[in-house]
């Protein structure tokens, strides 16, 4: 079989534990056989990121700035436990926050909806998507035990001296002390936000929610809620209009009790940590954490970064350290890959290279829907436990080589 050709290159991200096997699994089964594509590689693995003091982590954002597409495998993001089990330099930022924190953009994260697999709500018939601002935040926070007695400012210095300065006695502490955090927001990263919430509403032809809790955080979810009700009212309601969607904010307690008993079938923008939480809650709601993609999109169309909405997924690789044998679902590690793959077609203009993702895609979902191959996650929903209802990691991705290379054939 003669190989597609990728005419530019593509950034591949690897990561850690049972995510890792997973993406080395893909890779050689499912894309290179296929493909001709150089793929710029980083290894974000703890211990790589680590021998470069997390150099490789920047390193791999300014490659995907350069060359405008990403696929990136989870990764660890060490706590005590971990810093002490790899032996770490130091407790080492989010790398999905670094990362994120250079591009930019926006994540969307969207079910893979499965027809014959139900959903753990059921009346979830259409898919719900979670715009998740990507920038700042609580990933981005400084946070500082304190140790006693004392008084905690927030000060802004301007760099124009004919712009006051603030400020502002936030607490006064006891004797025991207690703990704090500052974190920040920009005007053009929430603007961004705003804007591709809306072009991704327009493109779906669904309606946008946003959410904050902004009777609580006047000014700071109060900017968010402002940016996006002037964007609407003068660059998209007539748009909107014109397709029969609409806008509205929402108090972020409202609208997960109304997403809960809703039908699904719209987006809802929301803040870092917001859709942090949401998205997984979504992704369980629909079926699995294994179902979930994720793409960043920059608001000027020019970087993407797709991977999974899991993480790691450490209690399976325990048991694989073990010995033990594995039921990982790697759908969303798998559309991690389609999703960038299809990007890089659609800016380099070569329908083939589109077609080849999109033919990943649907061999993956015929597997499980047609051919009742599944992982063990997947059976679980069927109400099924017994051994022989699933397969392995392994056999799950053997299983779509076969489909995609005879779909590929035919
Ligand atoms: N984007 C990223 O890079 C992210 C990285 N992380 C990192 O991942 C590590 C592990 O985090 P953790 O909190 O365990 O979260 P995970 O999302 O990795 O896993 C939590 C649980 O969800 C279920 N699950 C998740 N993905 C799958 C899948 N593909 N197939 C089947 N079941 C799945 C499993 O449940 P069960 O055990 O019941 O089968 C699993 O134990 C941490 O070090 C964290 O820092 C976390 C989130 C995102
Ligand atoms: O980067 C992390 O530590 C967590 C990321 C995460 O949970 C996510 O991307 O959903
Ligand atoms: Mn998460």
């Amino acid at each position: 079989m003669t190989k597609i050709q990728v005419k530019n290159p593509i950034v591949e991200m690897d990561g850690d534990e049972q995510t890792r096997i997973i993406w080395h699994l893909i890779r050689e089964k499912l894309i290179l056989p296929f493909l001709n594509v150089d793929l710029k590689y980083y290894d974000l693995s703890i211990t790589y990121r680590d021998a470069t003091d997390d150099q490789v982590t920047k390193d791999s954002a300014l490659a995907t700035l350069r060359y405008g597409v990403a696929v990136k495998c989870a990764t660890i993001t060490p706590d005590e436990a971990r810093v002490a089990e790899f032996n770490l330099k130091k407790m080492y930022k989010s790398p999905n926050g670094t990362i994120r924190n250079i591009l930019g953009g926006t994540v969307f994260r969207e079910p893979i909806v499965i027809p014959t697999i139900p959903r753990l709500v059921t009346k979830w018939e259409n898919p719900i998507v979670i715009g998740r601002h990507a920038f700042g935040d609580q990933y981005r926070a400084t946070d500082m035990v304190v140790p006693g007695e004392g008084e905690l400012r927030l000060v802004y210095t301007p760099k124009d001296p004919s712009v006051p300065a603030q400020d502002v006695k936030v607490f006064e502490y006891g004797p025991d002390g207690g703990v704090a955090l500052a974190m920040y927001n920009t005007t053009a990263s929430i603007t961004g936000f705003a804007r591709a919430s809306f072009e991704h509403a327009l493109q779906r032809k669904m309606p946008l929610y946003s959410t904050t809790k902004n009777t609580i955080l006047k000014k700071y979810d109060g900017k968010f809620k402002d940016v996006f009700e002037s964007m609407y009212a003068t660059d998209y309601k007539d748009k909107f209009e014109a397709l029969g969607i609409w806008y509205e904010h929402r108090l972020i307690d409202d609208m997960v009790a109304q997403m809960l008993k809703s039908n699904g079938g719209f987006i809802i923008a929301m803040k870092n940590y917001d859709g942090d939480v949401e998205s997984d809650i979504v992704a369980q709601g629909f079926g699995s954490l294994g179902l979930m993609t994720s793409v960043l999109m920059t608001p000027d169309g020019k970087t993407f970064e797709s991977e999974a909405a899991h993480g790691t997924v450490t209690r399976h690789f325990r048991q694989h350290q073990q010995g033990k044998e594995t039921s990982t679902n790697s759908i969303a590690s798998i559309f991690a890959w389609t999703r960038g793959i299809m990007q890089r077609g659609k800016l380099d203009g070569t329908p083939e290279v589109v077609q080849f993702a999109q033919l990943l895609e649907s061999a993956t979902i015929d597997v499980v829907d047609k051919e009742k191959i599944m992982t063990k996650d997947l059976a679980l929903l069927l109400g099924k436990t017994d051994r022989s209802s699933y397969v392995t990691t392994e056999e799950f991705i053997s299983a779509v080589e076969r489909r995609l290379s005879n779909a590929l054939q035919a």
